[in-house]
């Protein structure tokens, strides 16, 4: 068996607002192996974005543990903080939204070498190749994110959250907003680079066919629970549980 390299433990948020207090996730625990995919699916509002925003810390947990390599990162704060960013990277579904529209994309993938301290020059060539290395000319650098594609804004997205070398890439819908053709490009390209970098990756997706065309285990998620794990066949084609058959017979 791989190694474990993150694990949430009985993680739960409770939101509050005013006197009012919400559950978005209660209770969620789960392994994910070095160089395993795991996808987490249900439907919008079962609380998966938020288990990823708890993992990245920018919700914090309301109770539950979250250890990175069986270290415990659920308080980590300052250093340690930019410590996990080191090995935990998120990819979101909006490209555009995420790029600053009066930088360039090279300006926006290097941002993070250069406050490590990289010089300019040796920031420049790394995003050549971190460009290169998600299936874009170098020249790509120097546009605005507006002077491309979705697609292409998604690998420039994909090429910045590669950039400190991380070890787990978070997905949260990294496709949903792209063409079909599109989405098959951009899961190549994570499937490459689960591959050849050795990602770990958390999956966010409501599209049933991607997940299982790239994941190896999936947790199915309802009203912030956990209901059902298992590999993409078992949860696809021999669903146990009432709503996993309801979630399946609705998007495929
Ligand atoms: N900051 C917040 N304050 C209050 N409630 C929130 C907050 N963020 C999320 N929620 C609520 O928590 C629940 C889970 O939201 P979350 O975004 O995690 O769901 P999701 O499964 O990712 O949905 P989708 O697929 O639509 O993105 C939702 O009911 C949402 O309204």
């Amino acid at each position: 068996m791989s190694e474990i390299i993150l694990q949430a433990e009985n993680l739960k948020k409770v939101f509050v607002s005013g006197k009012k207090e919400f559950t978005a996730v209660d209770d969620v625990s789960f392994e994910l192996e070095q160089g395993e995919c795991l996808g987490i699916v249900g439907e919008s509002g079962s609380g998966k974005s938020t288990i990823a925003q708890m993992i990245t810390h920018l919700e914090p947990a309301t109770e539950g543990r979250i250890f990175l390599k069986e270290q415990d990162i659920t308080h980590a704060r300052g250093k340690a903080l930019r410590d996990i960013y080191q090995d935990i990277q998120m990819v979101f579904q909006m490209p555009m939204e995420s790029f600053d529209p009066r930088c360039t994309l090279g300006d926006g993938i290097g941002e993070s070498l250069r406050n490590m301290g990289i010089s300019r020059v040796e920031t420049r060539k790394r995003v050549e190749n971190l460009l290169e290395k998600c299936g874009m000319e170098k020249e790509y650098a120097d546009r605005y994110p507006h002077q491309v594609s979705g697609g292409q804004c998604q690998r420039a997205a994909i090429a910045r959250a590669l950039a400190v070398g991380p070890e787990i890439l978070i997905c949260d819908e990294a496709t949903s907003a792209l063409d079909v053709t599109v989405q098959k490009q951009i899961l190549e390209l994570l499937k490459e680079l689960k591959e050849k970098e050795e990602l770990s990756f958390l999956f966010i997706c409501h599209d049933l066919a991607l997940v299982q065309e790239f994941c190896d285990r999936v947790l199915v998620l309802y009203q912030g629970k956990v209901v059902e794990c298992g590999t993409p066949d078992e949860i696809i084609n021999h669903p146990k549980m009432d709503y996993t058959k309801k979630l399946v017979e609705s998007v495929l």
